[in-house]
């Protein structure tokens, strides 16, 4: 006999796409979805996958474009189905129809045009899809925290190792005038170097969360390499580093932030004496077992997709004590889900589990909520907030001058850029951001065209850690060009430490508050100044969401 919840659940998956007010395309994708797909290849999982499934319809979709537009549609109501054992994670998506919310089709009002024919300024999708998408977190929270910011100076007053804090003031901050801890890492360290509760079984875990560019790396970073040194000072060394069997791991989105994080780790381990190895796309297969598979490891860092490659080559996790997921919102979301659960669930002597993100998207709130009840949330109180030392402009394309074109409005952004007294005597690093890969290289071959020395920078490209270096890193060419555009999609937008870059321009507008604060994240690091310019189309898009964004931004809010 069905019980009442499923009979509830039944109810809802009789109801048509069309009645969950879900756009044509969704509803196109929902009729072509296989019903209970069983993606598991463990018990565990499949327990979760039976909590987290509402079994309205699971949506199936492979091609890029289409998973982009798809995921920003139904993100405000959607919850990662998790699943194990492909290859190539396929992408999953369940609708929840009590989840949509009513302001996504109320906001939607026909209006009059200034042609004086009816029609609706802000199309139902666009909104929907823009619609909240980020953790309200209320204010009173938020101010809690200040009195504890102001708790702690320097980096002495935490109680890390000697060697810890050589590693931050002469390695990692070196070249600093006055050396402090940032905001997150005055609340963060503390909490994570408290010793773990001995008598519990599970991980002492921990969301850190706090603005782009604010330093969250080295806040989890100090307290890591800390623990690690502890337990050599009171373990047997000889059954800590054992090869194929990290001590700690790293897991970050993509290559560039391997590079980036086990650059900075390698920096620290000339005081911290710890041994660490990043795996990147461009290493050769013999390299990377030779470091990992044949030597002890303190900290690796990794992709998901390499690691999950490194399991099937023999390396063991069960071990692992401390375990970071740095950009926890995207390593969480639908597309990294499966990878990543299996892989927090294998390490079953896991001390510390640390999240790390400047956004906490609602659909990772509610996951953390369920199933990481007692997770210590570390926020700073400007989390989700456009940092006011960011000068944030909008770009009207529909304004004459643009003639309705925002490859025009972009050149006229990069035109002012240039020619402004900022930066003087130094190369201007441009950061440009695109919604579809596969636009990127059309606008830098457009722009090049017009003589600004820009390029491409997406998965597409083939030599991507060369085109990154170039951008960041001074090069000969750089009199010559005074300027360099890096045209890119989120690929760019996710934890890339570009502190020289000023200037930013959101040639799309971004499909949430997600995405439009990580891009605008590449300007403005470590307390410095910036600007970011959103160019709009307001026949294509609607201004209601912009304008809302504006208006957050002059307030200083948190975007919802
Ligand atoms: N205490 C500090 N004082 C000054 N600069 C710092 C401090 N801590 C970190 N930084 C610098 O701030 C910059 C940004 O740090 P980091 O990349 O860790 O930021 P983040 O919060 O992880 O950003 P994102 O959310 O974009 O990943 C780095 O260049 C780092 O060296």
């Amino acid at each position: 006999m069905a019980s009442a919840r499923s009979m509830a659940t039944l109810r809802i998956a009789r109801k048509k796409p069309a009645q969950l007010r879900l756009s044509k395309s969704v509803g196109k994708y929902a009729k072509q979805a296989p019903r209970n797909l069983n993606l598991s290849n463990s018990r565990r999982m499949n327990e979760r996958l039976e909590k987290i499934r509402i079994p309205l319809k699971t949506i199936e979709y492979n091609r890029r474009s289409d998973e982009a537009r798809l995921r920003r549609r139904v993100e405000r109501s959607a919850e990662p189905v998790v699943g194990a054992g492909y290859r190539r994670p396929v992408r999953f998506v369940t609708v929840k129809a009590e989840k949509i919310p009513k302001t996504a089709v109320s906001v939607a009002k026909p209006k009059v045009n200034r042609h004086g024919h009816g029609h609706r300024e802000t199309p139902k999708v666009s909104v929907l899809e823009r619609s909240a998408s980020l953790k309200a977190i209320p204010y009173t929270s938020r101010n809690s925290v200040k009195s504890k910011i102001a708790l702690h100076m320097s980096f002495e007053s935490f109680g890390l190792l000697k060697p810890i804090q050589e590693a931050i003031i002469s390695e990692a901050l070196r070249g600093l005038s006055y050396i402090q801890p940032s905001a997150i890492q005055k609340i963060a360290i503390p909490p994570l170097l408290a010793p773990r509760n001995q008598k519990s079984d599970h991980p002492n875990s921990f969301l850190i969360a706090s603005e782009t560019g604010s330093g969250k790396t080295l806040a989890y970073l100090a307290p890591l390499l800390h623990h690690l040194k502890v337990e050599e000072q009171t373990e047997n060394l000889a059954n800590l580093r054992r090869s194929g069997s990290p001590r700690s791991i790293i897991l970050v989105p993509s290559g560039e932030l391997v590079s980036q994080i086990s650059k900075l780790i390698k920096k620290m381990s000339h005081s911290a004496k710890i041994s660490s190895f990043g795996v990147r796309r461009d290493m050769k297969h013999a390299v990377i077992i030779d470091n990992v598979l044949k030597k002890p490891i303190d900290v690796l860092v990794c992709t998901p997709h390499r690691l999950q490659s490194l399991i099937t080559d023999g390396l063991r996790t069960s071990d692992v004590t401390h375990l970071v997921i740095d950009e926890a919102d995207s390593l969480f979301d639908e597309s990294f889900a499966p990878l990543v659960i299996p892989i927090i669930d294998r390490a079953i002597h896991l001390h510390r589990l640390v999240l790390c993100s400047a956004t906490i998207p609602r659909a990772l709130d509610s996951y953390l909520e369920r199933y990481y009840p007692d997770i210590h949330r570390i926020v700073t109180p400007h989390l989700h907030a456009v940092p006011r030392r960011i000068q944030f402009e909008v770009i009207d394309a529909t304004e004459g001058a643009y003639a309705r074109r925002k490859e025009n409005a972009c050149l006229s952004c990069l035109r002012e850029i240039s020619n402004d007294k900022t930066e003087e005597g130094r190369v201007k690093r441009v950061m440009v951001f695109v919604n579809e890969r596969t636009e990127a290289p059309k606008l830098a071959e457009w722009l090049k065209n017009k003589d600004q020395n820009a390029f491409a920078f997406t998965r597409d490209v083939d030599d991507r850690k060369d085109r990154m270096a170039e951008f960041l890193e001074d090069t000969s060419d750089d009199e010559k060009h005074g300027m360099k555009i890096l045209v890119t999609t989120d690929l760019g937008s996710r934890g890339l430490d570009t502190i020289n870059v000023k200037n930013v321009i959101l040639f799309d507008t971004p499909h949430s508050s997600i995405d439009l604060l990580h891009r605008i994240g590449r300007t403005g690091r470590a307390g410095r100044r910036g600007r970011a310019f959103l160019i709009i189309n307001n026949e294509k898009y609607g201004g209601s969401w912009v304008r809302e964004i504006r208006n957050a931004v002059i307030r200083g809010q948190a975007l919802i």
